[in-house]
């Protein structure tokens, strides 16, 4: 598909700035199958007539390791920052990237995944579609942690191990509102 490819053309560049913004190589993140495993997610959002009462979809941050979304021009999601709610008014051509709490752990929290929710609306139907990177296949076995090449003894790690299968099923598994899999993972 036409749109999957650019999206990966721009998730390349994006893991490239990212990496040499965590003062490692360019290729660095890719190197590693970060810019492999899009999955495109698209929802649909229609008009709600008590919007007060709902949401569209509840907060949460992305399990995985970066989000790109496109959004039509319809409000609704919101980004928490110091305990608030903000909006993130559709930029007409724009996407979101949105951190995902897997790459919060490989640079040990200097980037931080964003909690993010969508409220109900009166006008729609909002639609977006997001495109979800959640890493290369051969990754799924191996064992998962913040990158070597970031600890240090002024840096230590803050999660502990883990084999990436195992968290995807925690993922996958966790009832609504339940504690996020990155939790159990916290030193
Ligand atoms: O619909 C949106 O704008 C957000 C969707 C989202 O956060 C998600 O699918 O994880
Ligand atoms: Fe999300």
């Amino acid at each position: 598909m036409e749109y999957n490819k650019h999206i990966n053309i721009l998730a390349e560049t994006l893991f490239e700035l990212l990496s040499e913004a965590l003062g490692l190589q360019p290729d660095h993140l890719s190197s590693m199958g970060c810019n492999k495993g899009c999955s495109i997610v698209s929802h649909y959002y229609p008009p709600c007539p008590e919007p007060e009462l709902t949401l569209g979809l509840r907060k949460h941050a992305d399990a995985g390791i970066m989000a790109l979304l496109l959004q039509n021009h319809v409000n609704g999601l919101q980004v928490l920052h110091d305990d608030q709610w903000f909006d993130v008014h559709p930029a007409r051509g724009g996407l979101v990237v949105n951190i995902g709490d897997l790459l919060q752990i490989l640079s040990n929290d200097k980037f931080k995944s964003v909690k993010h929710r969508v409220t109900a609306n009166r006008v729609g139907p909002r639609i977006s579609v997001g495109c979800f990177f959640s890493g290369h296949a051969d990754m799924l076995e191996e064992p998962f942690g913040t990158m070597k090449e970031l600890i240090s003894e002024t840096n230590p790690p803050r999660y502990k191990e883990f084999v990436l299968k195992e968290y995807i099923d925690k993922v996958l598994s966790s009832p609504i509102d339940s504690k996020p899999a990155i939790d159990y993972y916290k030193l």
